[in-house]
């Protein structure tokens, strides 16, 4: 629609002069955004999304100019059954160059099924919550570093790089309170077995800009800032606020959600991911480049949004569309 063309126009108008003042800021000039919708947002829906709908969605993503779209996950169908189709989607899906396309593996069954359905890129998941690591994985903390380990070290013999996840970095639904020292220790582990980032992730989005604060600065004591990425549900609201605490201390790769879907299933209560529309409207505002197109990615929001029958949890989708009903 034209009026939404000319915001957006009017919106990357003021880019120009908003790079410059990020040169200055001390902010990153760059930020990386890892797309996690299709494997996280679609992991937590109650309906079975058909695999045609993933791919479709992967395949409108991977125009949009965002570098990494985390795909499925190979884990049990029986544990999660919204990811059983993991290999069909994987082998359906249009690769596109300069996109990164990893997928979830927790052991070294994952492992191999998904180099078998041409993954090139793999994340283990573990937590700093030995409660939540029972329960999401069926194993501890430490029982999950051994088999990780395998991953990593299978991965490194094909030349596959693994992503790393911390859960619960800033809060737990079976303990609380997660300290950051416990965060730095399991990260430090991910680092030195092999993830070439660690993502830091919110599971329950119960922090705030002082919590991630905190938890940031036990986490970079331990390993380059440059392998770090944040992870946020938007549960309380914080997402952004915590988004932005974690740029302005330097992290610059930021996972999100298209629509803002999301939530974990061993996580009750935990809403969706913040919203990769309004990351990137944020980012734009800041003037730190990303290299994705906002309003492709707000049409493939629309796009699953439909497929789905429910609302965007994106407030720039929201107000865009607003805009063009009120027009
Ligand atoms: C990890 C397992 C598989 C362990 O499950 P397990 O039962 O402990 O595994 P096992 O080794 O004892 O094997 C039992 C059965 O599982 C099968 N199995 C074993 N491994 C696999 C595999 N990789 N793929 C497919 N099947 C597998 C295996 O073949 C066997 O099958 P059976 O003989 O009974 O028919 C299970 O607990 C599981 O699938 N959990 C689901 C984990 C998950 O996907 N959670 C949601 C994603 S994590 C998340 O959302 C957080 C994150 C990443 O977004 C960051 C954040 O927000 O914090």
């Amino acid at each position: 629609p034209s009026h939404l063309s000319r915001f957006m126009l009017s919106v990357s108008v003021g880019l120009a002069q908003l790079d410059e003042e990020s040169k200055t800021s001390g902010l990153p000039e760059y930020v990386k955004i890892v797309e996690v919708g299709p494997r996280d947002g679609l992991q937590n829906e109650e309906v079975i999304v058909p695999t045609d709908i993933k791919i479709e969605l992967i395949n409108r993503l991977s125009k949009t100019g965002l570098p990494a779209i985390e795909v499925t996950s190979f884990v049990s169908s029986k544990w999660v059954p919204q990811m059983a189709d993991h290999k069909e989607v994987m082998r359906g899906i249009e690769r596109h160059p300069g996109v990164q396309y990893p997928v979830l593996t927790p052991n070294l069954q994952g492992f191999n099924s998904a180099i078998a359905a041409g993954a090139t890129e793999v994340s283990v998941f573990g937590a700093a919550s030995d409660s939540f690591s029972r329960v999401n994985i069926n194993c501890s903390i430490e029982k999950s570093i051994d088999k990780f380990e395998e991953v990593a070290k299978a991965a490194r013999n094909m030349n596959i790089p693994v992503r790393g996840y911390v859960s619960c970095a800033l809060g737990c639904p079976y303990e609380g309170n997660i300290t950051p020292a416990k965060v730095a220790e399991v990260s430090k582990r991910l680092y030195n077995l092999g993830c070439y980032e660690v993502s830091l992730g919110d599971t329950i989005g119960v922090g705030t800009p002082g919590s991630m604060k905190r938890m940031l600065e036990a986490v970079m004591k331990e390993i380059p800032l440059n392998a770090l990425a944040v992870h946020c549900h938007d549960t309380y609201g914080q997402a952004l606020a915590n988004i932005l605490t974690a740029i302005q201390m330097g992290v610059a790769v930021v996972d999100s959600s298209v629509a803002g879907l999301g939530g974990c299933p061993y996580a009750r209560g935990a809403t969706g991911n913040v919203a990769t529309e309004d990351v990137i409207y944020m980012l734009n505002g800041l003037g730190i480049s990303t290299g994705v197109n906002l309003y492709t990615v707000m049409e493939a929001g629309n796009f699953i949004c439909t497929a789905l029958n429910k609302k965007t949890n994106s407030k720039v989708a929201q107000a865009s569309f607003n805009i063009r009903t009120v027009n």
